[in-house]
């Protein structure tokens, strides 16, 4: 038996970087998936990951995997658990076998919270895992988090913690409390990743919709309003992991001042989630809270800027979209990666594709995606 996982990335709408700190953001999920399929395997001894979207397969035998853990008690506790340093170090003596290509090594956290999940939460039983994404790698849509969702869920999904209706045909969701546990293994694997995350990404992508969160508490927002966004991959690369973590030493150097800017962001936050969840009376409501959430979003960039995560790509998207008279703002990390310009209601065709065009000739991607659809979901294949 087969079991197919999928797990949305995210928009974050306002306040990535503060949320890790603990102030309040507001995300989305977007229509956009990673996929993991997982097969147990009777006929082989190994454990095999296929990594379509970087082009990376691993093969490990499961003799060698248990060699190399079992110093560390392996196998590990089956409730989700922080992995320590010392076994991200045995993880990285397995991924250093399987010579990991020198230019892809900032894609090694990623193997590693594989193999910290799949041997905490399936042990050592042979398998065939695959990923594959329609979100762009280590672009601040989520990929990281949709990745650890969509694992832990696959994994789960063929556990004795989980008692799924394994009879369900197509797509289903988790029971709450199941997902609780997804999002929980997600969170350990996003902490592999991260370094610090603030929870924001594996609860949006497990939970779907919009959402607001805070200090690791998740509440579900009841959007009631159109949103389109437009959005621009500058294809920048960028380290979430640095990046955060550039943002936590200009605070440390900078208490005061990085407090301020984070209440401020806090504040937009919170008007956002205000302003979404109300009903819109006609239609000049409707684009005065447009007006209302670009301003936001500009407000919301420029602090943004002030504790370092924007980027000349950036800026350069920024001052594009301007010109058509349309906010943006980073989403996600930043330092590069994807951009969000909010298309109000009454925009016209023409003037998208004229922004499209001319961010286009910068060498950028736009793209749009549907906001706010189901979180992770899971279907079993009795065929294979
Ligand atoms: N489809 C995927 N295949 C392999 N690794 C992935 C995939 N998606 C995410 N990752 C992991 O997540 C990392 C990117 O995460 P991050 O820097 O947080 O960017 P983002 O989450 O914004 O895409 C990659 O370096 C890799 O380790
Ligand atoms: C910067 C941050 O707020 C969001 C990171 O999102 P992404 O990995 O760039 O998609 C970090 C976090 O909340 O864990
Ligand atoms: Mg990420």
């Amino acid at each position: 038996m087969e079991v197919t996982a999928r797990a949305p990335g995210k928009i974050i709408l306002a306040g990535e970087h503060a949320v890790v700190h603990g102030y309040t953001a507001v995300a989305s999920s977007i229509d956009l998936y990673t996929v993991v399929s997982l097969r147990l395997r009777s006929d082989e001894d190994t454990v095999k990951l296929k990594l379509n979207d970087i082009g990376l397969d691993f093969s490990w035998s499961v003799g060698r995997i248990k060699e190399v853990l079992s110093h560390l008690g392996s196998p590990f506790s089956s409730t989700p658990t922080s992995c320590s340093l010392e076994t991200i170090k045995s993880l990285a003596t397995l991924v250093d076998e399987q010579s990991f290509p020198e230019t892809k090594i900032g894609l090694a956290s990623g193997v590693y919270a594989f193999l910290w999940l799949y041997t905490s939460i399936l042990g050592f039983k042979p398998a065939t895992v695959t990923v594959s994404s329609e979100l762009p790698v280590g672009a601040g849509l989520g990929s990281s988090a949709a990745y650890c969702v969509s694992l832990s869920a696959a994994l789960l999904a063929l556990s004795d913690s989980v008692k799924l209706d394994v009879s369900q045909k197509g797509w289903s969701t988790f029971k709450e409390t199941e997902a609780e546990l997804v999002n929980k293994w997600a969170f350990e694997g996003e902490k592999i990743i991260h370094g610090r995350p603030s929870g924001v990404d594996n609860s949006v992508s497990t939970f779907g919709n919009v959402i607001k969160f805070k200090s690791g508490v998740m509440t579900r927002v009841d959007s009631n309003m159109p949103l389109k966004m437009l959005i621009t991959n500058t294809k920048v690369g960028r380290d979430t992991k640095a990046l955060v973590a550039n943002v936590s030493a200009r605070k440390s150097r900078h208490p005061d001042a990085m407090c301020s800017v984070l209440n401020a962001i806090e504040a937009i936050s919170d008007e956002w989630s205000t302003i979404i969840q109300s009903h819109a009376v006609d239609d000049l409501y409707l684009s005065a809270n447009e007006e209302k959430l670009g301003e936001l979003m500009e407000m919301n960039q420029g602090l943004l800027l002030s504790i370092g995560v924007s980027h000349a790509s950036i800026e350069n998207v920024l001052q594009t979209s301007m010109k058509y008279k349309l906010a943006s703002k980073l989403t996600g990390a930043g330092g590069g990666g994807c951009v969000l310009t909010l298309l109000p209601t009454h925009i016209s065709g023409e003037v998208i594709d004229k922004l499209v065009e001319e961010l286009g000739s910068f060498g950028f991607q736009c793209f749009s995606a549907g906001i706010g659809g189901k979180g992770v979901q899971i279907s079993f294949d009795y065929s294979s």
